[in-house]
């Protein structure tokens, strides 16, 4: 069990700064299904070796930050955590001005985790806090919980034995933060837009297959997006599943990333073995 939420720190010049790494598009970038998009360990390596997409000047990855390091003058600190998964107590938190978390705060998305969560988030001291749900927030996936309720086989007993009005307004119990679920907030200047979706593993809250339904999600996140919050790894990054032998990450966020949005930040979680990242 991994409790660390590998929290790291990035610092981000104001939008105007940082424009000429965002530059606009010649025209609309579409992006399609990719061929290798059934098989992320195959696309990988399809993509290293052929277009070394994984590296500079594709990628900057972000090396975390001491937790004490200044801040230059006219830059945003960001801190990046995900899959606390209602474990923060005693979690020592850096310095910074914007708290991103992205998803998996609780086991079961259940109403008293919910709560947990948002009291830890009031305690914290950070200017904003923006948030998106992972596979694990059960109760905010509206889908999975109206196809839960029909089921006779309780594989998640204390969410199944949940009335429904104990769950409707699940997200109004986040009141120390903004959360986000396929939409956008503008924070110091910053557009921030956060998604929750993970290709599908095992039938968790909003878990989608491969190929066109995630991508239909990703295509939903506007151009000119500077900060882009998922749960889940693009292909390739932080996306290793050492026990499967298997990369998981999703080739549709990867082909997002870098052809159409071009984020300057891209934040996420997902996978603990890969501790959360930025890219
Ligand atoms: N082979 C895959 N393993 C996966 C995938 N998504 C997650 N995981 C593994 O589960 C843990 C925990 O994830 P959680 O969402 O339950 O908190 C993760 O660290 C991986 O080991 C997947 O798509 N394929
Ligand atoms: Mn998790
Ligand atoms: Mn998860």
């Amino acid at each position: 069990m991994v409790l660390d939420p590998g929290k790291l720190t990035a610092h981000v010049p104001s939008s105007r700064a940082m424009a000429h790494r965002n530059p606009p598009s010649q025209g609309k970038v579409t992006v399609t299904v990719d061929e290798y998009s059934s098989n992320p360990t195959q696309a990988f390596t399809h993509y290293n070796i052929n277009q070394s997409r994984f590296q500079p000047p594709h990628v900057h990855m972000v090396e975390p930050i001491p937790y004490d390091a200044p801040k230059p003058s006219g830059h945003t600190r960001f801190v990046c955590v995900s899959d606390t998964h209602s474990r923060t107590d005693g979690i020592q938190m850096p310095y910074g001005d914007v708290l991103l978390h992205t998803g998996d705060f609780t086991e079961l998305g259940l109403p008293s985790e919910v709560k947990k969560f948002n009291d830890w988030l009031g305690s914290l001291p950070y200017e904003f806090k923006v948030v998106i749900a992972g596979n694990h927030e059960l109760t905010f996936d509206k889908d999975f919980m109206a196809e839960l309720v029909k089921q006779d086989y309780y594989r998640f007993p204390s969410v199944s034995k949940l009335r429904p009005e104990d769950f409707d307004d699940v997200q109004a119990l986040l009141s120390n933060c903004t959360y986000l679920q396929d939409s956008e907030v503008t924070v110091k200047g910053f557009r921030i837009y956060g998604a929750p979706w993970t290709p599908w593993f095992n039938g968790w809250g909003f878990n989608l297959p491969r190929g066109q339904s995630l991508l239909d999600k990703w295509n939903q996140v506007p151009e000119g997006i500077d900060v882009l919050m998922t749960h889940g790894p693009p292909l390739g990054f932080r996306d290793w599943v050492p026990k499967d032998l298997q990369r998981v990450g999703c080739v549709e966020l990867l082909n997002t990333v870098q052809q159409r949005v071009r984020p300057k930040l891209h934040a996420f979680g997902g996978i603990h073995e890969g501790e959360c990242s930025v890219l």
